[in-house]
């Protein structure tokens, strides 16, 4: 019955196109973030899911039920904001309460829900403040809570954590996921924060432009980008992309990338592929990824970053430039050249007409 469908749907705000034909399956119970850059549609997608925008065209289901025509409040929704939306002049046991009071529910079931949801969400030592004299972080956390409380059978999250601070962001990662896992809610998660649809999501829906560019676990989104756009996106920093050729070396195929050298020969099968296609392609390879090595691609430092123990390197320039990132201190500074290799089943090859993912095969 949570399972929600979307069919063709598309959203138009006069002659702007928000969302293009947008096809998504979320599973009962799953936990769907939709992750993209500001202006992509996210909101817009998520407020037809909730029944506050109508769709121009295309269906919305839950289970086999069409949602057309059906109010925000007939819907079984829970929906949070980036904006708390809680009554300031009433405690925060009122807050919690609010919801199954209005419902009418008993006097001790109210207090029985109020005491767990406080409990799971870390609120009991604060069950009698008043809501104006509480910090955004908890605000936000009693939001959480006044809509968790109706335990929705989906429940919506938009940008719910970009007004906390980053230490409390953490926290909440957890405990939203723990709330989820408690309640088996289905859960659409909007946000443009790449770390929070890594950690808590089942599959993340990447969008740019109003168009899904890929939906996958946060490993496949990772690993196997369909596009270069998912392929920089996700990641922090994101794949590396050097332009170049496709030539035929002594050991395999390789790629030409001009003042960077010659890559590594690829994999028999991503080769068959690339010399099927035969056009200019990206040549992709995650950051974390990049070993030092005696023969591989050589190229200036142009920028250390340290992190504590993480060392970020910059190297090469302009469309050349590519980073690698390291768990130690490498000894690498500006000035240096440092001769960088890819392990061959890292790469990731990508169409650069298109931009689409080559696969292997
Ligand atoms: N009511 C509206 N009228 C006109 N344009 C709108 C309206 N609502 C949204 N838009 C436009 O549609 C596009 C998508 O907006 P949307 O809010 O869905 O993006 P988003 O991905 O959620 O980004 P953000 O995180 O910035 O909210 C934006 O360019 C936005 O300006």
């Amino acid at each position: 019955m949570s399972a929600i469908h979307l069919q063709n749907l598309v959203k138009t705000f006069g002659d702007f196109i928000a969302l293009k034909t947008m096809d998504l399956e979320i599973a009962d119970g799953e936990f769907m973030a939709l992750l993209g850059p500001s202006g992509c549609g996210k909101s817009t997608t998520m407020n037809m899911i909730a029944g506050m925008e109508e769709p121009t065209s295309g269906k919305i289901l839950f289970g086999e039920r069409d949602m057309a025509g059906v109010p925000m409040g007939r819907r079984g929704v829970g929906f949070v904001f980036q904006n708390y939306a809680i009554f300031t002049h009433m405690t925060v046991r009122q807050n919690l309460a609010y919801g199954p009071r209005m419902r009418g529910a008993a006097k001790a079931e109210i207090e029985r829900r109020v005491g767990a949801i406080a409990e799971m969400l870390q609120l009991s030592p604060l069950l009698d403040r008043k809501a104006d004299r509480l910090s955004v972080n908890i605000l936000q956390r009693v939001a959480i809570g006044r809509s968790a409380i109706m335990e929705p059978a989906i429940f919506l999250l938009d940008e719910p954590l970009s007004n906390v601070d980053a230490a409390f962001r953490a926290v909440m990662r957890t405990e939203l996921k723990q709330l989820q896992r408690q309640f088996r809610q289905t859960m659409v998660y909007v946000t443009h924060d790449q770390l929070e649809a890594m950690t808590m999501a089942d599959r993340i829906a990447v969008m740019d432009h109003g168009v899904l560019q890929q939906v996958g676990t946060p490993l496949e989104v990772y690993n196997n980008p369909a596009n270069v756009f998912v392929a920089r996106f996700i990641g922090a920093p994101g794949m590396n992309l050097l332009k170049g050729w496709p030539i035929e070396g002594d050991r395999g195929l390789v790629i030409d990338l001009g003042s960077s050298g010659v890559t590594p020969p690829l994999p028999d099968d991503l080769a068959a592929s690339v010399r099927r296609a035969r056009g200019e392609v990206f040549y992709g390879f995650r950051p974390e990824q990049v070993a030092l090595a005696e023969r591989g691609l050589s190229m200036p430092v142009s920028f250390v970053e340290r992190i504590g123990a993480r060392t970020i390197v910059h190297l090469g320039e302009g469309e050349s430039a590519v980073k690698a990132v390291f768990e130690n201190d490498v000894g690498l500074s500006v000035g240096h050249t440092a001769v960088v290799a890819p392990p061959a089943s890292s790469v990731r090859i990508f169409d650069a007409d298109t931009g689409l993912a080559m696969r292997a095969g």
